[in-house]
């Protein structure tokens, strides 16, 4: 199993998977809270990772040949870390929330994962959160999340929702397949250009490639102007290769960022559908941090619930009754698990974030009231609100 960082600054791709991927059905005894939730009993965690020369992991070797790291097989009772297949008591101490909104000092710069190459608006938020982070690229989502398991990152940042174009549902995806917690939120204000190579006016163009969030942030500006539409990896991406190629029919959505690294001209500033268009981007660590009450917190949980009428009704006004604030559902099929229902084939995994800290009693209460009927519930994280948009 390979995990390949190319360059410093070159894009993280990690060939394969983690081979043990288990459904949540079996990751997670029923009914059960887990804030941090560990592996118990006989498991053959293995782990295996590779850094090239100029790859810098965390704490790792810096030679192309260095052997990966292999986590031995564990044989007895003992707690282990999902992810790494470290016991548990060898693990660092979650981080506290003051640590980890501190920037990093000279010399010991946090590596924070992106997805996308530079001038994408995830090195953006990943540069809001950490003003002072080496922001690392990486081809997929998956990568970004990878390179934090295996210590090649110490932080990614990743996009989740957009206010106009909505869920990135890949990411709810990962979150749940991934042994990550959420750290933080990131809102950042995307603003998108039309970019083209110079000398390149806009009746010249015939199609125009970006991020698909993008393109679906620009519908009616596109549509306007009669360009065809091709999505790729990222927004970034595309002006880059725009450029690499030098097209003349075809332009890029992206950011101005983009196009002062990529040499390209802006034909058009501020063209998403709506002035107000903010996406917003996790914050994603190995540990938790410890929730606080000292200023406003969210948590992210996500559950499971046995089918019939009312269910989801029943499951929100936990919520409710306690005078919890919900800001965000999201619901996605749950996979791999033979329906329980005999008339449907479609049963639901449900994300939702609310404002409490799970410091707070209430919020407490509220989840142990839903882990009472719930099939599954996990606590994603439970993080400080960013509320610089506000
Ligand atoms: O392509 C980029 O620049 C990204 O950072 C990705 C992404 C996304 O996935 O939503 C991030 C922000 C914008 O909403 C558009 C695209």
């Amino acid at each position: 199993m390979a995990a390949s960082i190319a360059a410093r600054s070159s894009v993280i791709s990690i060939s394969r998977q983690i081979t043990a991927k288990p459904s949540p059905s079996d990751r997670e005894p029923r009914s059960t809270v887990s804030f941090r939730q560990p592996y118990i009993g006989r498991r053959n965690v293995r782990l295996l990772a590779s850094v090239n020369s100029n790859g810098g992991a965390t704490g790792g070797k810096s030679d192309s040949k260095a052997p990966a790291l292999e986590i031995p097989n564990i044989e007895d009772d003992s707690t282990y870390d999902v992810v790494s297949g470290v016991p548990s008591h060898l693990l660092p101490k979650p981080l506290s929330s003051t640590q980890y909104s501190k920037p990093a000092s000279e010399g010991s710069r946090l590596r924070v994962a992106y997805q996308g190459v530079r001038g994408a608006y995830s090195e953006s938020a990943a540069e809001k959160a950490y003003p002072n982070c080496e922001a690392v690229p990486c081809d997929q989502f998956d990568a970004a999340f990878q390179a934090v398991e295996r210590w090649l990152v110490d932080r990614a940042v990743l996009p989740i929702e957009n206010s106009l174009g909505g869920s990135i549902h890949r990411n709810y995806d990962l979150l749940l397949r991934h042994r990550l917690h959420i750290v933080g939120e990131v809102k950042l204000a995307v603003r998108h250009c039309l970019l083209a190579n110079h000398g390149v006016k806009v009746e010249d163009l015939k199609r125009v490639l970006s991020h698909p969030q993008a393109l679906a942030q620009c519908e009616n500006t596109l549509t306007k102007l009669g360009l065809v539409r091709e999505a790729v990896d990222d927004t970034a991406g595309a002006a880059k290769d725009v450029a690499l190629r030098n097209l003349k029919d075809t332009g890029a959505v992206a950011s101005s960022a983009a196009a002062a690294i990529y040499g390209m001209d802006i034909l058009a500033e501020d063209i998403q559908d709506d002035c107000d268009n903010v996406t917003r981007f996790l914050i994603l660590a190995r540990e938790p941090i410890i929730p606080g009450t000292d200023r406003p917190f969210k948590t992210s949980i996500v559950f499971s619930l046995e089918w019939g009428p009312g269910a989801l009704f029943k499951a929100l006004a936990v919520f409710a009754l306690r005078q919890i604030n919900l800001t965000k559902i999201e619901s996605r099929p749950l996979r791999n698990q033979p329906s329980r229902s005999s008339d449907t084939c479609f049963d639901y995994l449900f994300y939702v974030d609310f404002e409490a800290s799970m410091a707070d009693q209430n919020a407490q209460n509220a989840l142990r009231h839903l882990k009472e009927f719930a099939t599954f519930l996990r606590v994603l994280g439970s993080y400080p609100l960013d509320t610089t948009m506000l």
